[in-house]
């Protein structure tokens, strides 16, 4: 199969569902989460003119490696394993799920500085993006519905410190036909920092 044969979005979370955590893909969850200590490093530090020449080649050197093994998307790890560690991915900070039920999700995380938006804030739209994979994993729910997000509104309510536990809450409010309202909390501590209700469709057979 290729990529061209996965334009319905239900075959292709169903066939990526099938994910086994084997030595190879510990292996590729490691070397993700080297890749998060070094965005991590790289936002904070003023190389020299050598220190950034080398970086530069070694950075130019390990893409090409990764350019000549690149995958379709249904053949690849990345945005897969989607268990208690959450998702193989980088787009937001780790999110830990602690409890998964059908219409209620406990999770957490700690973003790094490379998340930073402004004097040690969180970038507001990573605030939304780790919203949007929270309540699409809500309305996905135990039985793995295929869903994409039609809205997501978020307020923020205070700054959301980075380097910090962050406790994230979501749950469904109601259920129309396809649709499932979500809303969602980011707690850190006692404080409210941020809240998100979204709308989410199941996708139909021969959706995208
Ligand atoms: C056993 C364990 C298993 C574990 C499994 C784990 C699985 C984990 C899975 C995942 C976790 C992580 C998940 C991440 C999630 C990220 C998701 C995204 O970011 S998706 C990218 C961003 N979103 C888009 O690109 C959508 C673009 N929009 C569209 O494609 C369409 O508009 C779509 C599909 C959303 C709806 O289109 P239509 O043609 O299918 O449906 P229509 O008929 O238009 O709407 C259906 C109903 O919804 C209402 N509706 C649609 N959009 C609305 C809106 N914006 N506001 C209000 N109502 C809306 C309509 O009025 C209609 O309502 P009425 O049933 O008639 O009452």
């Amino acid at each position: 199969m290729t990529s061209v044969d996965f334009v319905d979005a239900i075959a292709l979370a169903k066939h990526r569902q099938n994910f086994e955590e084997t030595e190879h893909t510990r292996a590729y969850r490691e070397m993700l989460a080297a890749v998060r200590g070094f965005q991590n490093a790289v936002v904070q530090a003023n190389p020299s003119p050598e220190q950034l020449e080398q970086m530069t080649t070694s950075l130019q050197q390990m893409q090409a490696m990764l350019e000549a093994q690149a995958l379709p998307e249904v053949e690849r790890w990345y945005g897969r394993g989607g268990g208690r560690d959450g998702k193989l991915q980088l787009v937001t900070p780790q999110l830990i799920f602690e409890e998964v039920e059908d219409d209620r999700i406990h999770a957490h995380t700690t973003a790094g500085e490379f998340y930073i938006g402004m004097n040690g804030a969180m970038h507001g739209g990573i605030v939304a993006t780790i919203f949007d994979a929270l309540l699409g994993r809500m309305a996905a729910g135990t039985q793995g519905r295929v869903c994409r997000t039609a809205y997501l509104t978020t307020e923020y309510k205070a700054i959301t410190p980075l380097n910090q536990r962050l406790d994230l809450v979501a749950k469904v409010e109601s259920v129309e036909r396809r649709k499932r309202f979500v809303t969602g909390q980011l707690w850190h501590g006692d404080t409210l920092c941020a809240t998100a209700d979204a709308l989410f469709i199941e996708m139909l057979p021969g959706q995208q």
